[in-house]
């Protein structure tokens, strides 16, 4: 459900509306539950404030009347009929109150929850390339877990309570000013160390809640699968749980200090509570027999019971009212932190007055006029938290090097003046097959990252079938634009469910036939359960060759109009390389393709081939004309395709253009340069 928060427009960085207007907002849809259950809170409160007036008629009026007559039977029913009805009917109303608390609180959350993740689906690329991913996995569950109780049961608290102890004062007052005094003599030093006590709390909080990001970012990095790998490789799995332990002592420590903290003074709050009733007797005793003011006739056994009845009743109120300000100060906190997220706003996103590329069936036209670009700079979030070094005390042991990281990555150092891309002009015609080679860090990728509005160019203009990438549709764009990258990403789900995210309602048939086409269905089905065989965890069960079908499989499923390949001969072996090449050359057949080219092959079947160095586009031709040219791409052709000879670099060995193979010493990867 969009809630308030979602659509409000991003507020500008100073002019932030105040937390507490914003938790209003999120729970303005659920005005009307909340309107009962302020109705129900002060009928109640009503009703039990009744009660001790009904005790002291009990005392004065029928058990032990004042007048000295008899003991009014008649009217003690009555009475004691009342102080049954009371608890019984504030008790339903309380069920009631819980019920629509708990909805309430829970819907609110879900609601927060919600555009919380709608919010970071729209962030673009770059926001995640720079920030930790468990820091944002905390936010989402740490963060809004914390206020789940502020939204659930901390405002119930605090309004119950309020209304009773407001509702106790006045009968209080009521019953006798003198000895409410007394009872209230001590408020204001408690108030005060309260709000100290409150501080120290807020400050342990949030160390707390940034000692919980830091265990979430040591789990989900040390954890995944790449981060098992890591350690696993490097011997750092005795380090990865040390740091984990350190971090752990430190929650550890934090929450026994949150718990610790006001503590005693709690203590001696509940223990004044607990001898008023002993002082108010005392100072009864003197203002009956006129020691103080000038006697009360009105101060009766039956006012005394009532009074030190609800002075009892007043006790718990007040001290989970000062519990609860804590708990709120805190949360208020992980508020923040949470609103911090939605107010960032989205690089990338559509026009309000985007339109649906038109279709056509010989679409496909990319062009890149003049396009400058460079990687915008991470954001740095005020809530972000730098980390210590990692592996501070066993690094400090060892001497090893510290590396240190915040939850906000470090800029990477991009190409020459800033500039990974300058003044870079193509075209590919609809259907053509574009190879793009250069060598690392030329700009290859980030050239292919701006046809899918990954990225934006900072200057200058992608455009589909003449049409600004900009002023589409985000969705007719990416319907348009499909991807096969070097590593491919499976979810944790059957392989059935992978294939068929590219186009959710295929049928059976239809993915079946694309694994067919990708060379995957023969392989799928030696698996016992086929099609409903779980890739496991970013398909680390599947090898890299199967992974690489699949997304073929996908594609071929989406049927885009403009595929974007990105060759990952490196990660295959000779043998699949067959099957894939097969696949791809498929995939390829009908509609524009820009390639990352790695094999020799698809750069000689190429229609046009782009040379980039430096971001900067060197030169384009066929490859034909680039090898008569004599520049980068004919340099290139002698050092990774021994001048024709090589058809590519795989992990087992070298494939030649003759179809013979050189296997590589083993364990050692032949990787490709270019
Ligand atoms: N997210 C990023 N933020 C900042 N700079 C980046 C980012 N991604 C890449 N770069 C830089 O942009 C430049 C071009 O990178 P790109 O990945 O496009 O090169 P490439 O030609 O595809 O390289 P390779 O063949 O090694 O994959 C490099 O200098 C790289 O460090």
């Amino acid at each position: 459900m969009s809630v308030a928060v979602a659509e409000a427009p991003p507020a500008a960085p100073g002019r932030t509306p105040p937390v507490l207007r914003r938790i209003a907002g999120l729970l303005a849809p659920y005005k009307g539950p909340m309107l009962l259950v302020l109705l129900a809170v002060v009928v109640a409160a009503v009703l039990t404030s009744i009660v001790p007036f009904l005790t002291r008629a009990v005392f004065d009026d029928a058990l032990f009347p004042t007048d000295g007559g008899p003991v009014n039977l008649g009217l003690l029913v009555w009475l004691v009929a009342g102080m049954i009805a009371i608890p019984l009917v504030t008790a339903m109303i309380g069920i009631a109150q819980n019920y629509l608390t708990t909805k309430i609180g829970n819907s609110a959350m879900a609601d927060l929850r919600s555009a919380l993740f709608a919010h970071l689906q729209r962030m673009e690329l770059a926001f995640f390339t720079a920030t930790k991913t468990g820091a944002i996995q905390s936010r989402l569950a740490n963060d809004v877990a914390g206020v789940r109780t502020v939204l659930t049961d901390t405002a119930t608290t605090i309004l119950q309570n309020s209304v009773t102890v407001v509702s106790a004062f006045i009968a209080m007052i009521l019953l006798s000013w003198q000895l409410t005094v007394i009872t209230l003599i001590l408020m204001p030093l408690f108030v005060f160390i309260q709000v100290r006590v409150g501080r120290r709390r807020q400050r342990l909080a949030r160390r707390t809640q940034e000692s919980l990001s830091e265990m979430t970012a040591i789990t989900e990095e040390a954890l995944s699968v790449s981060g098992i790998l890591l350690a696993k490789v490097f011997n750092r799995a005795e380090a990865e749980t040390e740091r984990y332990r350190l971090e752990n002592q430190n929650q550890t420590r934090l929450q026994l200090e949150a718990a610790m903290t006001g503590r005693a003074f709690f203590a001696i709050v509940q223990t004044f509570f607990a001898i008023t009733p002993a002082l108010i007797y005392l100072v009864a005793g003197f203002l009956i027999t006129g020691k103080i003011g000038a006697g009360s006739d009105l101060l009766t056994a039956g006012t005394l019971v009532a009074f030190t009845t609800l002075q009892a009743r007043l006790q718990m109120p007040l001290v989970q009212l000062m519990r609860v300000t804590l708990d709120v100060q805190t949360s208020l906190a992980l508020f923040g932190r949470i609103f911090e997220y939605l107010d960032l706003e989205p690089a990338i996103v559509e026009r309000p007055d985007a339109h649906p590329l038109p279709a056509s069936h010989h679409g496909g036209r990319i062009e890149f006029d003049h396009v400058w670009f460079r990687y915008p700079e991470p954001r740095t979030l005020a809530g972000a938290t730098p980390a210590g070094p990692r592996f501070a005390t066993v690094a400090a042991t060892e001497g090893a090097e510290l590396v240190e990281e915040t939850e906000t990555a470090e800029p990477v150092e991009s190409a020459l003046d800033g500039w990974t891309l300058r003044d870079v002009g193509f075209t590919v015609e609809p259907g053509q097959m574009a190879a793009i080679v250069g060598p690392s860090g030329s700009g290859k990728t980030t050239t292919t990252y701006l046809v899918p509005r990954f990225y934006d160019a900072t200057e200058g203009a992608v455009r589909i079938d003449g049409i600004d990438v900009r002023d589409l549709t985000m969705g007719s764009l990416a319907e348009a634009v499909g991807m096969v990258t070097q590593e491919p990403y499976l979810f944790h789900g059957t392989i059935g469910d992978n294939i068929a995210y590219a186009r959710p309602g295929a049928t059976r048939a239809e993915i079946e036939q694309a694994a067919r086409d990708a060379n995957i269905h023969d392989r799928i089905m030696s698996f016992a359960d086929g099609y409903d065989t779980i890739t496991g965890e970013r398909g680390y069960r599947l090898s890299g060759g199967e992974k690489q079908r699949l997304a073929i499989a996908r594609v071929l499923l989406m049927n885009p109009r403009v595929l974007i390949l990105d060759e990952a001969t490196s990660a295959l072996d000779t043998e699949t390389e067959r099957l894939v090449q097969e696949a791809l050359d498929r995939a390829t057949r009908g509609r524009t393709t820009i390639a990352i080219a790695h094999r020799l092959s698809t750069i000689q079947n190429a229609d046009v081939i782009f040379g980039l160095e430096d971001g900067i586009l060197v030169e384009q031709g066929t490859h034909a004309e680039l090898l008569a040219r004599g520049g980068l791409y004919a340099r290139l052709y002698v050092e990774q395709f021994g001048s024709g000879q090589v058809e590519g670099r795989f992990t087992d060995g070298v494939l030649f253009a003759d179809g013979t193979k050189i296997c590589e010493r083993p364990g050692r990867r032949a990787d490709v340069a270019v």
